[in-house]
C-alpha cells in the first residue's frame, strides 16, 4: 500500500458489537449535531476540550460524563475529495452517493443537491478552467489520493474561499526524502496546470514548493477516509458504528478541525463515523468520565500487534503504547 494512501479510519472494532442493553435510542446529541438529525439536541458546545497530553500531543477530553453510545458531536469537514473511482457516483462536494437521489449536473460533475452545487462554487470556478489531465494521471498511476486534495485546496484559496494557511494547525507528518522527491513531482505538475490555464504569479504566490509539501504533510495525518454507513441517526448509534466496519469502500477523503485533535488508542473509548455524506460523527464506544481523553482508532484494530505497530510507525509515525500494545494483544 503507498504511504500516502493509508487511510485513518478504524474498519474494524471488536467492542463496536452492541451489547443488548447499549442498543437505546439516540439519547444525546451536542449542540454540534442538527436537529435534522432527529435527535434531542443539546444547547451549548460539545462536551469536550482540547488539551495537553504528556507524550501524545494535544488531545481531546471529555469535560463531563458521556454514556456509552452517546453522540459527542458532528464535525462539517473543511475540505472534501471524491476518490477517482466514485466520481460518478458520488456528490462532487459532500460525498453523499447520488444512487436514486437527484443529480445536479454542472460542468462534466455531479452534486446532490443545487446547494452543493452552489457552495461547490468556492473551488470548481476555477477548476474548469484548467487542464489537470498530466496531474490526475499522475495521481492516478502512483494511487495518490492527497494531492487531489491540494488540487481543491489550492482552487479554494485562489478563489478566497479558504485561507492558504487554514490547515496550518493540524500537525504535520515528518516525510521520508524519497516522499519529498515523489510530492514534489506532483508539484510541478500542478504548478504548471495552473500557469497554462493563465493564473498570475500573483493568484498562485501562494502555492511553493513549501506550501505544498506542509500541506501534504498535514493531510497525510490528518484526512480520513470516507466510508458512508448510510441510515439515520435516529438508529442506535453503536449499531450505526458497528455497520461501518463493513462499509462498501471508500467513496473519498475529507480534513476536519475538531476530530484532527483525537489521538488514537487500539482499544477506542470512541468512533468516527458517516451516514449520508462527509459531515461526520463523533459518538462514544463505553462510558467516559469527565477529564477522560477520548481516542479514536486510526486504523483496522483487528490486526495483531506487530502489524498494528508497523502501520502506526509507517503511516503516523508514533509508536503505540495504547494499554492493549502493552499486553502485546
Ligand atoms: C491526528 S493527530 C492527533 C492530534 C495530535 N496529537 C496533535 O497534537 O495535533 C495524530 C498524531 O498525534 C500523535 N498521536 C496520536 N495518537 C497517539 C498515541 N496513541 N501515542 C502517541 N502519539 C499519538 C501522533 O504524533 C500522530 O501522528
Amino acid at each position: 500500500m503507498s504511504r500516502l494512501a493509508l487511510g485513518r479510519y478504524s474498519r474494524y472494532l471488536s467492542r463496536l458489537k452492541p451489547l443488548p442493553h447499549l442498543n437505546h435510542p439516540l439519547p444525546f446529541s451536542s449542540s454540534a449535531a442538527s436537529s435534522q438529525d432527529g435527535a434531542a439536541c443539546h444547547t451549548g458546545p460539545p462536551p469536550i476540550r482540547v488539551g495537553l497530553t504528556e507524550s501524545a500531543g494535544r488531545a481531546v477530553f471529555a469535560t463531563r460524563r458521556i454514556g456509552s453510545g452517546d453522540l459527542i458531536h458532528t464535525a462539517k469537514p473543511v475540505l472534501t475529495c471524491p476518490s477517482l473511482l466514485s466520481l460518478d457516483s458520488v456528490c462532487y462536494l459532500c460525498l453523499k452517493k447520488l444512487m436514486g437521489s437527484a443529480k445536479f449536473r454542472d460542468r462534466g460533475v455531479f452534486y446532490c443537491s443545487q446547494e452543493c452545487q452552489d457552495n461547490a462554487k468556492g473551488f470548481y470556478d476555477v477548476e474548469t478552467r484548467g487542464d489537470w489531465s498530466s496531474f490526475v494521471d499522475y495521481c492516478s498511476t502512483h494511487n495518490f489520493k492527497y494531492p487531489l486534495m491540494v488540487k481543491r485546496l489550492s482552487c479554494m484559496v485562489i478563489l478566497g474561499a479558504l485561507s492558504a494557511d487554514c490547515l496550518d494547525i493540524l500537525q504535520p507528518a515528518t516525510l521520508s526524502s524519497a516522499m519529498i522527491s515523489k510530492i514534489e513531482d506532483g508539484y510541478g505538475l500542478l504548478w504548471n496546470a495552473f500557469r497554462k490555464a493563465n493564473f498570475t504569479e500573483d493568484d498562485v504566490a501562494f502555492l511553493t514548493k513549501q506550501w505544498y509539501t506542509g500541506i501534504l504533510a498535514r493531510i497525510r495525518i490528518n484526512a480520513f477516509r470516507i466510508d458512508l454507513v448510510g441510515g439515520s441517526c435516529g438508529e442506535d448509534l453503536l449499531s450505526l458504528a458497528a455497520a461501518s466496519v463493513e462499509g462498501e469502500g471508500a467513496v473519498g477523503h475529507a480534513v476536519y478541525m475538531l476530530p484532527s485533535f483525537y489521538n488514537h488508542d487500539c482499544d477506542p473509548n470512541a468512533h468516527i463515523f458517516w451516514l449520508q455524506n462527509a459531515d461526520a460523527r463523533l459518538m462514544t464506544l463505553r462510558d467516559v468520565e469527565e477529564g477522560e481523553e477520548l481516542r479514536i482508532c486510526y486504523i483496522d484494530a483487528s490486526m495483531g500487534y506487530e502489524a498494528r505497530q508497523t502501520l502506526l510507525s509507517q503511516g503516523f509515525g508514533f509508536c503505540c503504547n495504547c494499554l492493549r500494545c502493552q499486553s502485546r494483544d
